[in-house]
């Protein structure tokens, strides 16, 4: 459906200059003109307060500041949209909150014998807590992943490494996640969400360790972002190009299974914008796992970006009337499937709200962005 002649929307985006250039192409700028939707950059170097008009902002910024700038900015402009919450983005800082909403998803219908979770995984604050820690004890056994706990965007957060024995513990910088090291084929499942839509892509991930070979390996490696390694920036226009992994053999997770998880996820973060990775955990054939969630992720690797991009901001935009968004959840289907409980799948025939449970306001009675 097209707008009536005239009326424009002014899209406003906060980023850094990275994701700017790779987010900001001139594709997207036009396929957004073309419905009537200017893309509008906001001047992180004056007042958010002084800009504008726009209907919408959107925004992959940190700090209590740029907080503090969008809710003056909000109580100013009660009826631009802000997506996302700040409040709601925080949750996805910090490697334990952003895993532990996964585990309070409940009734996902899976197929017999497919089940999703998250790995194993203990929070350690302490440098001194590390080398007297009773890794088994705590239900991990080596190999683990040591990721920063929090993941706030700078290199520092992307930093892990792979701890094959208790040796490599003594190099670690609490705060830190210790995960369960899960072999997987070195394939890895981007999830990218917008809104309703939910697109996977397969990336090359760190190969299976042999257990065997265990004793012989050094105590630790590091690595940062190995999914992005084989992302190409093609010179001048800064464009990204996805090298997906097309082994021809991997198959991707049930789509019903993924586009499950990111309702549910969508619903319990009150996001719109991000992408989880899954692995295909190789002990327990159709087990799923959870291992990452990302804010605002890069969209410009996703095939037709653009497009996808455009007809979220047209729906939000056309929602702003009712002061809501129809997240579309299908929740009142049949309940009877698989909850996720700890690492175990348990049958669940749970009564689920409808209808309010659908819906994820954006903004209050005041018209003042909240989370859900
Ligand atoms: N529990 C695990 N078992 C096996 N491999 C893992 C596990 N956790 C992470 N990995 C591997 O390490 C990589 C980095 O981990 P993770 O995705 O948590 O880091 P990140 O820096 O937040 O990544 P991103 O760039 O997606 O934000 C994954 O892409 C995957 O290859
Ligand atoms: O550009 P940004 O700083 O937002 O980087 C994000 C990066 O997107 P990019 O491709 O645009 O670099 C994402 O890649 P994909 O998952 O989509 O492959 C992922 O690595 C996020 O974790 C990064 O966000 P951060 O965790 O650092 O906040
Ligand atoms: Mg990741
Ligand atoms: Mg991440």
């Amino acid at each position: 459906m097209e707008e009536p002649m005239g009326r424009r929307f002014a899209v406003g985006y906060a980023l850094a200059s990275k994701k700017q250039a790779s987010f900001i192409q001139i594709s997207l700028i036009n396929i957004a003109k073309e419905k009537s939707i200017d893309l509008i950059k906001i001047d992180l170097e004056k007042p958010l307060i002084e800009q504008g008009p726009f209907n919408l902002v959107i925004h992959k910024i940190y700090g209590a500041q740029w907080r503090q700038q969008l809710a003056e900015y909000s109580a100013k402009n009660p009826n631009v949209l802000i997506i996302d919450s700040p409040d709601a983005i925080e949750r996805l800082h910090n490697r334990i909150s952003m895993l532990q909403v996964v585990m309070e998803l409940s009734v996902i219908e899976c197929e017999d014998a497919v089940s999703f979770g998250i790995p194993k995984q203990i929070a350690v604050y302490d440098a001194s807590e590390v080398l007297d820690m009773n890794l088994e004890g705590r239900g991990l056994k080596f190999p683990v992943i040591a990721k920063p706990l929090v993941a706030d965007g700078s290199a520092k957060s992307h930093k892990m490494s792979l701890v094959y024995n208790r040796d490599g513990l003594s190099k670690l910088k609490p705060p830190v996640v210790l995960q369960e090291f899960v072999n997987h084929g070195g394939v890895i499942f981007k999830v990218y969400v917008v809104g309703d839509y939910v697109k996977c892509v397969k990336r090359k991930s760190l190969p299976d360790v042999n257990e065997e070979n265990l004793g012989s390996l050094k105590g630790s490696l590091s690595f940062s972002q190995v999914s992005n390694l084989n992302c190409v920036e093609r010179s001048g226009d800064s464009y990204y190009k996805m090298m997906d992994l097309d082994d021809g053999k991997t198959e991707i997770p049930p789509m019903k299974l993924l586009v499950d998880i990111a309702s549910g996820l969508r619903r319990a973060m009150g996001l719109h914008l991000f992408n989880f990775d899954v692995i295909r955990d190789d002990r327990i054939g159709n087990r799923y796992l959870v291992i990452d969630i990302n804010y605002f992720p890069g969209y410009a690797k996703m095939p037709s970006y653009e497009h996808v991009l455009t007809d979220f901001f047209w729906d939000v935009l056309n929602h702003t009337n009712k002061k809501e968004i129809d997240l579309d959840l299908d929740l009142d289907s049949d309940t009877s499937g698989c909850k996720n409980e700890g690492s175990m799948l348990v049958s669940s025939n749970a009564d689920v709200d409808d209808g309010a449970a659908n819906r994820i306001l954006v903004v209050d009675e005041k018209e003042n962005p909240i989370q859900v």
